[in-house]
């Protein structure tokens, strides 16, 4: 059965403070999937998130999230979305940073709990966000975007900072959310990270170099691995 897209974008078309970030960028994003949006750094990664999260200002195209618009109100609650950044109140507990964000979309302490569990934050609940750890903070974060399960997870880099074991973990959990039916549109700019991915948009100097799984990846480079596989593709040494 054919589903619609997650996400569709069309002839997009993004400046940032005077550079051409996208000029007409179409792609999709298949619901139900773990899709990995890897690029080199300044490739336009996170510029293509804020856009499908509706926080970017566009110059044209169209960007269809769940079949609305981006950043129409309809999609308050059906997205969540987690920025480079770590978003979260440095002055509040996990729990109770979690508990407003679960407030504000009428969710109870049963969705924070949930949450908690599914970034492994359990012994850090009640500790103060100031006094934890890079990668501790950036899970908090990326507990508030889980949070009420939404259909849609936009997650900028999230396992940037995390040691092997707990990438290993979060790759294991966006595969099961997916297994339940979420659509994750992942970024990375660590190659070895695609293979963990159901589809691969590769991007490039704003542009989509390629859209593919990683098996076609490496079927259509000869490359052994992702890392080289994306450099043969930009034309580089195989
Ligand atoms: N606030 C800004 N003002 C001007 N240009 C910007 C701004 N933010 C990003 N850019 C430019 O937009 C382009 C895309 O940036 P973006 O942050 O989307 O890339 P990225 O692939 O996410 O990079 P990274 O992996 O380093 O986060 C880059 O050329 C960057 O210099």
């Amino acid at each position: 059965m054919d589903m619609l897209p997650a996400v569709s974008v069309q002839d997009l078309a993004v400046r940032r403070g005077g550079n051409v970030v996208f000029d007409a960028l179409s792609l999709d994003v298949p619901a139900g999937q773990v899709v990995g949006l890897m690029g080199p750094s300044g490739s336009g990664k996170s510029t293509l998130l804020r856009s499908v999260a509706g926080t970017q200002k566009t110059d044209g195209g169209t960007v269809t999230v769940l079949g609305q618009p981006a950043g129409s109100a309809q999609l308050r609650g059906r997205i969540g979305y987690m920025t480079q950044a770590p978003s979260v109140y440095d002055d509040l507990t996990v729990a109770e940073n979690l508990a407003y964000f679960a407030r504000l979309l009428g969710h109870g302490r049963d969705a924070v709990e949930q949450a908690i569990r599914e970034v492994n934050l359990g012994p850090e609940a009640h500790r103060v966000v100031s006094g934890l750890s890079g990668g501790q903070r950036s899970r908090v974060s990326l507990a508030a975007a889980l949070i009420g399960q939404p259909e849609l997870l936009v997650l900028d880099e999230p396992t940037v900072g995390l040691d092997p074991l707990l990438r290993q973990e979060l790759w294991r959990l966006f595969a099961q959310l997916a297994g339940r039916g979420t659509s994750l549109l992942v970024s990375s700019h660590v190659m070895d990270e695609a293979s963990r991915c159901g589809r691969l948009l590769l991007l490039h100097k704003g542009r989509l170099l390629a859209d593919l799984t990683p098996g076609e990846l490496l079927e259509q480079t000869g490359a052994h691995d992702a890392d080289r596989a994306f450099l043969v593709l930009l034309g580089g040494e195989p």
